[in-house]
Order: structure tokens, then C-alpha cells, then sequence
């Protein structure tokens, strides 16, 4: 072991990269077979991240929120059971992993029914979830043993420190890297490291997850606390599109992005990487790759601090299900505060609020489910409406869609709102936020319009 910590900071002559592998990239048996050639084929590689084969925090997800029908429970927990074993009855692993994954489906269940019969505390939904992931990075690090690449499947809660905001925990970067340091640090020279991603634990030791979509945040941290040379995200697509590939089949992947850029993409709706990703990644001045586990040899994309090209509009994002809350009062006009108090309530139920317009009387606000506690349209509870009734009135509309143009400049180049307009033609636009950033450009129309804007937009401002 190399003892001599000088050389354990990654250089460009020792360099360090963290892998992460999303759901998709870990479904089965042959995926896993394609992360271990990635792994292999870089001998930097030394911390692997990876999230719960696709499909398996889902149903966790479900089980958490406290099935009381015992047959619907089972219904779960049997398909959950189906792809781990569909991994190892080609995988055979030894007695031991055999023994550890037998051991997580035990626990599975048991979290399960203390949910349902309202047994457990607050902490037994994420130590419920946290399960898939733990699952996958025993059996890729089975894989790799079995392909003799020296490998262990680290327990993440010993290094990601988190506060205990169950669901939705707040990483402690500082503790992160102190911890990083203390029990990651040393097992790098002589293995690959596997670990999970989405999960940690606080202060008691209680297993805490990152919100969904959380795996990407964890390799970031990793990144940030090893001090990694790059931060690569595998996942089902050869990079970052245009638009998602899925709404837009003309997008096409952008060889670079700025942090800037590729935060408002996440922020906005860009599934592929999680929003908070790329803060630990920025911190750190590392470069995140992001390509696909099918075929790696693509040339996916770069994420840094400068690029070459500075476009004004790069990409488009859309978030749909959103929820739009209209308060007006009387009260507002020439008043000072009411600003502030709204903000307080919104605060107190860990909300957090996306877009904004005012007018003399009345605020309209987005509420952002990624940043708050809560997701979707969950967000907008009882108590909250009557907290606000105190103060104002309150109206809510939902089926919308928050679509943004992302690029540079976006608040300075006159013809991008004009021609933004002219293209939109009759769909009502609901709600605009211009010049906070020059960085994006949002409105809000019915989801029921959404594709179709997209299409016109991506045709408009992105393609010949
Ligand atoms: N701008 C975009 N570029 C590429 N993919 C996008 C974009 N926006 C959304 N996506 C979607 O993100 C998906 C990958 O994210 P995700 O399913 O979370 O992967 P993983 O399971 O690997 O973490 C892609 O299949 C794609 O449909
Ligand atoms: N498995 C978790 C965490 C995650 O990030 O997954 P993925 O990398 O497949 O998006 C989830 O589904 O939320």
C-alpha cells in the first residue's frame, strides 16, 4: 500500500477517475459485463458509482411509501427478487456474495412490512431504498473479482456524510472529504473501489438518501473529496443532446458544455444528470464526461469550465408536471415583507420556489420539485394552502410545462425573444422569465402543447 500521502493527490501523471454507472447501465447481467470492460480498459479508474439496476428503486420507492396489501408487497419484492437473480444465475456468485445478496432481499422485506404496519421510524424508508444500490455494487464487484481485476464493494455511508433530511439529505462536503481521506483514500492503491450511489448516512450512522436521480450527486462528491482528475457518467445515451432524444428525435450530442450551461440543463428538466451533480464537480474543477455504456467509444460529452464554442442557444430542456401558485393580496401594494413572509412559509415546507413574476397585487411562482422535499405535485399540501390563506389568496393550476433556452448571451442578443415568439405562433404562453440569467430563457405553456413547442423551437434554433 502506498502510504506516502503526496502521492495519493491525483496528477496528470496519476491520475484518478470516478465511474459512475446509472440503472440502465447495470440492468443485468450483460450490462454489468460492459461496465467491467469500461473499468478495465482505464486503468485511472478507481472509484466505481453505481446506481440500483433499472427498475429496482421504483418499486422500492412504492414499498417505502407503505403497501399495506401483503400480496402487492410480495408482487414487488418477487420482481425485485427476478432481476437480481436474473444477474446471478449468469454472474454465479461465490457462497459468500450469494449469502450478502440473500441477506438484502431478507432485508428488503422486512423494511417493507415495518413500513406497512407503521413499525418503523423515520429513517426505515431510505434504508429501504438505499437497498438497490447496495445490491449492485456487490455483484459488479463480484464481476470484477471474477475477471481478476482486483475489486471491493465499499460500504458509501462511511464516507458520504449527510444531515438527516431523509428522502432528500444534504451531503457535508468538508466531512466527505475528511472521511474520503480516512477510509476511501487508502483502499485505492490496491483495488477498485465499488460503491453505491444515492446513499449515505448521518450523523447517527442512519442510512440517508440523496433525493432520486441522486447517483450522479454522489460521484461528484466522490470526485470532489478524492480529488479526481474527471468525473465520468455512463449512461444509456453517447452524451449530452440538444434536447432530450426522446422528445426531440432530430437532437443531436454537444461535444462541450460550460458547468453554467450544463446546470441550467439539469436544473431544467435534462434527466440525464442530476442538478446538484455537477456543484461538488465545479467546486473541484474536475471534468465530467458523460457517454454511453454500449458504446464507449463515442465521443459523448465534455463538461468544463471554458469552451471553444460559445453558442447563443445550445440546448433546450423541458420539465413538465409543473405546478404554477398564483397568490394575490390586497395588502401587497406599496407593503414591505410580504415578500419575505411568503418566502418563510414556502421555506418551512421545505419548497423551493423555481420562477417568479410579480405584478403590483399579486406573485406568481413555479415550485421547483428537484430543490424541495417533497416531489411533483405533492408539493402543494393542505397545510400549505391554509398557511397561505392567512395572508393571501391563493390560487394553484398544474398541467404545465416548463420548457428553457439554454445558451449564452440569451438576455443581450435582441432577435432570440422575437424569434422565440414568432415561432410559438398561437400556444398560449402562461407565464415567461427572461434576464435573471443570460444563460436560459423560460415560459411555461400546457403540457399538452409541450412536444410540439420543442419541435418548432429545436427546428428554429438548433438545427441546419
Ligand atoms: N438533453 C438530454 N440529453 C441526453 N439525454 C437526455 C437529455 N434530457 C433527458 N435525457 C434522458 O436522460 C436519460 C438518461 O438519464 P437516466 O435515465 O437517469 O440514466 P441513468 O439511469 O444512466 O442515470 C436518457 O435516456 C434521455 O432520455
Ligand atoms: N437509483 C436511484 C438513484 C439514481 O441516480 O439512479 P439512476 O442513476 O438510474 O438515475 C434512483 O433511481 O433515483
Amino acid at each position: 500500500m502506498n502510504t506516502n500521502p503526496a502521492s495519493s493527490i491525483p496528477t496528470e501523471s496519476n491520475p484518478l477517475i470516478i465511474a459512475k454507472f446509472g440503472g440502465t447501465s447495470v440492468a443485468d447481467y450483460a450490462a454489468l459485463t460492459r461496465c467491467a470492460h469500461i473499468i478495465e480498459n482505464n486503468p485511472a479508474t478507481r472509484v466505481v458509482v453505481v446506481s440500483a439496476a433499472a427498475g429496482v428503486t421504483n418499486r422500492l420507492a412504492a414499498l417505502s411509501a407503505g403497501i399495506t396489501d401483503v400480496a402487492e408487497r410480495e408482487r414487488l419484492l418477487t420482481e425485485i427478487m427476478h432481476i437480481q437473480h436474473g444477474i446471478t444465475r449468469e454472474l454465479q456468485p461465490s457462497p459468500d456474495v450469494n449469502a450478502q445478496l440473500r441477506d438484502y432481499l431478507a432485508d428488503m422485506a422486512r423494511f417493507s412490512t415495518l413500513i406497512a404496519e407503521q413499525k418503523g421510524d423515520g429513517g426505515t424508508p431510505d434504508a429501504l431504498l438505499a437497498m438497490g444500490e447496495r445490491c449492485s455494487s456487490l455483484l459488479l464487484a463480484e464481476l470484477l473479482r471474477q475477471r481478476e481485476v482486483r475489486a471491493i464493494d465499499f460500504d458509501a455511508c462511511q464516507v458520504i456524510r449527510t444531515d438527516s433530511h431523509f428522502g432528500h439529505a444534504e451531503p457535508r462536503p468538508k466531512r466527505i472529504g475528511m472521511l474520503a481521506a480516512e477510509y476511501l483514500q487508502p483502499e485505492l492503491d490496491d483495488a477498485v473501489v465499488v460503491t453505491q450511489g444515492f446513499i449515505g448516512a448521518d450523523a447517527a450512522m442512519r442510512t440517508t438518501t440523496l433525493g432520486r436521480g441522486g447517483s450522479d450527486y454522489s460521484a461528484a462528491l466522490f470526485a470532489e473529496a478524492l480529488q479526481a482528475t474527471a468525473l465520468e457518467i455512463w449512461t444509456d445515451v453517447d452524451g449530452i443532446y440538444t434536447c432530450d432524444p426522446r422528445q426531440v428525435p432530430t437532437a443531436r450530442p454537444i461535444p462541450e458544455l460550460t458547468f453554467a450551461e450544463a446546470a441550467e440543463m439539469a436544473t431544467f428538466g435534462a434527466k440525464i444528470l442530476h442538478p446538484a451533480t455537477l456543484l461538488p464537480a465545479q467546486r473541484g474543477k474536475i471534468p465530467v464526461f458523460v457517454g454511453c455504456t454500449r458504446e464507449p467509444e463515442k465521443a459523448g460529452t465534455w463538461i468544463r469550465n471554458h469552451t471553444e464554442s460559445r453558442p447563443v442557444c445550445r440546448a433546450l430542456s423541458v420539465r413538465r408536471g409543473q405546478t404554477l401558485l398564483t397568490v394575490r393580496s390586497l395588502n401587497m401594494l406599496h407593503a414591505r415583507g410580504f415578500l419575505a413572509e411568503l418566502f418563510a412559509i414556502l421555506a418551512r415546507h421545505r419548497i423551493s420556489v423555481d420562477l417568479i413574476t410579480t405584478s403590483e397585487v399579486s406573485v406568481a411562482l413555479t415550485l421547483d420539485p428537484t430543490g424541495s422535499h417533497s416531489s411533483g405535485r405533492r408539493l402543494v399540501t393542505p397545510q400549505l394552502i391554509s398557511e397561505l390563506e392567512k395572508h393571501c389568496d391563493v390560487a394553484v393550476e398544474e398541467g404545465l410545462a416548463l420548457i428553457a433556452v439554454i445558451g449564452h448571451q440569451l438576455t443581450s442578443t435582441p432577435e432570440v425573444a422575437s424569434r422565440l415568439f414568432s415561432m410559438i405562433g398561437a400556444r398560449n404562453i402562461r407565464m415567461v422569465s427572461h434576464g435573471a440569467s443570460p444563460n436560459n430563457l423560460c415560459f411555461l405553456v400546457q403540457e399538452d402543447d409541450a412536444s410540439e413547442v420543442l419541435q418548432t423551437l429545436h427546428r428554429g434554433f438548433l438545427e441546419g
